[in-house]
């Protein structure tokens, strides 16, 4: 039978299986490799590892900066699992936790030789996954060779340049449901729940009254804080956004939420509460997350300016700070008419991470 997983359904499967600690074979041209997510190994699966071919731990130069390991790779480096690398060694080099206890990991032998893309790719699907940005990847001698190693082994394969070009596309977003729920800011509320065609994490709408499509609409794209938004966090100001962004629609009559799960700026809940831990340890926000390997920003902003023009809308007046916010709007060919400014929700735990995120991160004051 011809059946043929697509490429989304294929990703979405590695994704959930590098989070059990699963092996993937990843293809590329004629290159193959057997990959792991280094958060999830255990020490049989490194051994497993070691015996498909060498062995190099991928970690982002974000997170080499911190280790002293050399990136010869631009945005990863791909560092050689000697025979004493042991998984205590895999996990305190993924994880920052313990960096400041025993800052003495290294030295790292990095490698330069060879193409990098398979490695990269590794990477990129453990943010995916919303685990640490690290990864195992043995080399096998051939394509051909990894193929056979998948079939042998019922392992799931990847051609990793079909994912990029697919993902060089902003992802499709389709409309499930909608329904009345009145909200406390205003009765006159209806969610809209969005599935993206990635089979990544749905995204919602709220939209307040009923705004015209041929007019700029008050727009938020507000991205999920579960510790601010649900628990009253006073570490940063998400909560108190969210809900004068609700309030300032209402009084219009007007407006749409966008209530995207883009927890933690794209890293996951279980990361950001690693940034946080960092934080108590005197990083600031931004530091954090390169500790970690992440950039200070992995959110895909396409995202928002898609679910507008599924319902819609063509222009938005954007109530941000953040000017990022204003240019992927208009790189996705949705106007910004204007930019409405939401500053709220100033607290003495919170003033130190809002002047980093002016100070860094380029929000307008
Ligand atoms: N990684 C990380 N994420 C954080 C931290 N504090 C808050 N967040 C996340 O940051 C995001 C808040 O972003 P938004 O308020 O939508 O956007 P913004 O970039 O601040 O821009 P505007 O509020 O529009 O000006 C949410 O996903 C939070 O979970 C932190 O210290 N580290
Ligand atoms: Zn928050």
């Amino acid at each position: 039978m011809g059946l043929k997983l697509s490429i989304w359904e294929n990703a979405a499967r590695i994704r959930a299986e590098l989070r059990i600690g699963a092996a993937v074979v990843l293809v590329r041209g004629q290159a193959g490799v057997l990959a792991g997510a280094a958060e999830s190994l255990t020490a049989e699966r490194l051994e497993d590892f070691r015996a498909a071919g060498p062995t190099d731990m991928v970690i982002t130069s974000r997170r080499a900066t911190t280790l002293k390991a050399r990136a010869y790779d631009g945005d990863v480096a791909r560092i050689i699992l000697t025979p004493d690398f042991d998984l205590g060694r895999v996990r305190a080099t993924a994880d920052p936790a313990k960096d400041l206890e025993s800052p003495l990991k290294g030295p790292y032998q990095t490698r330069r030789d060879g193409d990098a893309g398979l490695h990269r790719a590794a990477v990129r699907l453990a943010k995916q996954a919303q685990l640490l940005p690290a990864a195992l990847v043995a080399a096998l001698p051939s394509r051909r060779e990894a193929e056979a190693l998948a079939r042998e082994n019922g392992l799931s394969i990847l051609d990793t340049d079909a994912l990029l070009a697919a993902e060089a596309e902003a992802i499709g977003m389709r409309p499930v449901s909608a329904a009345r729920v009145p909200l406390e800011a205003s009765a006159a509320s209806r969610v809209h729940v969005f599935r993206p065609d990635d089979g990544s994490e749905e995204h919602y709408a709220i939209e307040i009254g009923a705004p015209k499509r041929s007019e700029p609409v008050l727009a938020r794209l507000h991205s999920a804080c579960f510790t601010g938004d649900v628990l009253g966090s006073l570490k940063c100001d998400c909560g108190p956004q969210l809900r004068a962004a609700l309030a300032a629609m209402a009084a219009e009559g007007a407006g749409v939420l966008l209530y995207l799960n883009q927890e933690g700026r794209g890293i996951g809940l279980a990361n950001k509460m690693r940034a946080y831990s960092l934080q108590d340890q005197g990083f600031d926000t931004v530091e954090a997350n390169h500790r970690l390997g992440f950039e200070d920003d992995e959110r895909d902003f396409r995202i928002g300016a898609t679910i507008l023009r599924r319902l819609g809308f063509r222009s938005v007046r954007l109530l941000t700070n953040n000017p990022r916010k204003i240019g992927m709007m208009s790189n996705s060919g949705l106007q910004v008419a204007e930019r409405v400014p939401l500053k709220v929700g100033e607290n003495p735990l919170n003033a130190a991470y809002l002047a980093t995120k002016a100070s860094k991160s380029g929000h307008l004051l």
